[in-house]
């Protein structure tokens, strides 16, 4: 058994190892996304680095305020939010993901932000260290984002669907609650087995109040992740195939 900071620093790589194969499958122009979260940084830094050094013509849209002046700060063109904008390609991380490419994002607090990229992007791909890929969605407390006057209602909405709902503090102050970028709050449900992610989903899209959940489904074309010390892309329902065989988008 290795030691957890030994385990941390094997993570640290494949978050880096992903993150340069996806930044390998960006094109000149292309419309990306840019997601949020540790694997999504150094995504964002290595697209940067093509950006400035290569002359890679790119444009993107963050998923949060912190990716945004990371992508600032690396030099990519950046576009506001306008009608018609599509994404070629949106890269982002996850919590965890299923052999479905059925997603639990949000713990970086970004969900919402995620999800309206994700839906406005041709091809979602997913950046995970190896310890995202489950077999069973749940474990990872699912996030959601609340409108701060209906908390209670809905903490008594999802206590009734068996998510043990805890509200998310401040990391650098637990005295106070953490807001996401829109200012609302964020509340983890433990389910810790989430039998169909569909009809919850459904569930908790009839909550007042509950502005949007990280339950992301259908929504990931393919995820690269780590097996056996090497970049592996995952589609939903298939094997697991080399990134070593594909020099971009498969
Ligand atoms: O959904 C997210 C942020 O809202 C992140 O993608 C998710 O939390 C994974 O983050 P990391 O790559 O740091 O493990």
């Amino acid at each position: 058994m290795s030691s957890p900071e030994t385990q941390q620093q094997q993570l640290a790589q494949e978050k880096q190892l992903v993150a340069a194969t996806a930044a390998g499958w960006v094109r000149d122009g292309m419309v990306v996304g840019l997601g949020t979260g540790s694997t999504a940084a150094p995504f964002i830094e290595l697209l940067g680095q093509r950006v400035r050094e290569d002359g890679l013509r790119i444009q993107a849209t963050a998923t949060s305020r912190a990716s945004d002046e990371l992508a600032r700060e690396v030099g990519i063109p950046m576009l506001e939010p306008r009608r018609g904008l599509r994404f070629d390609l949106t890269v982002d991380g996850a919590d965890e993901l299923d052999s479905q490419l059925r997603l639990i994002k949000g713990g970086g607090g970004a969900l919402l932000r995620e999800k309206v990229i994700a839906t406005a992007s041709d091809y979602l791909l997913i950046v995970a260290d190896s310890s995202k890929a489950v077999a069973q969605l749940g474990r990872f407390p699912l996030p959601l984002e609340v409108v701060p006057f209906a908390l209670p209602w809905v903490l008594d909405a999802v206590a009734a669907l068996g998510g043990a709902p805890v509200v998310r503090v401040n990391k650098l102050n637990p005295a106070e609650l953490a807001q996401s970028d829109q200012g609302n709050l964020l509340v983890d449900c433990h389910f810790e087995q989430i039998e169909d992610p569909s009809a919850l989903a459904l569930q908790l899209k009839t909550i007042p109040g509950m502005v949007e959940h990280g339950l992301f489904l259908g929504l990931a074309r393919a995820a690269i992740i780590v097996q056996g010390g090497a970049a592996q892309v995952l589609r939903p329902g298939q094997a697991a195939v080399a990134a070593a065989a594909f020099s971009a988008l498969p």
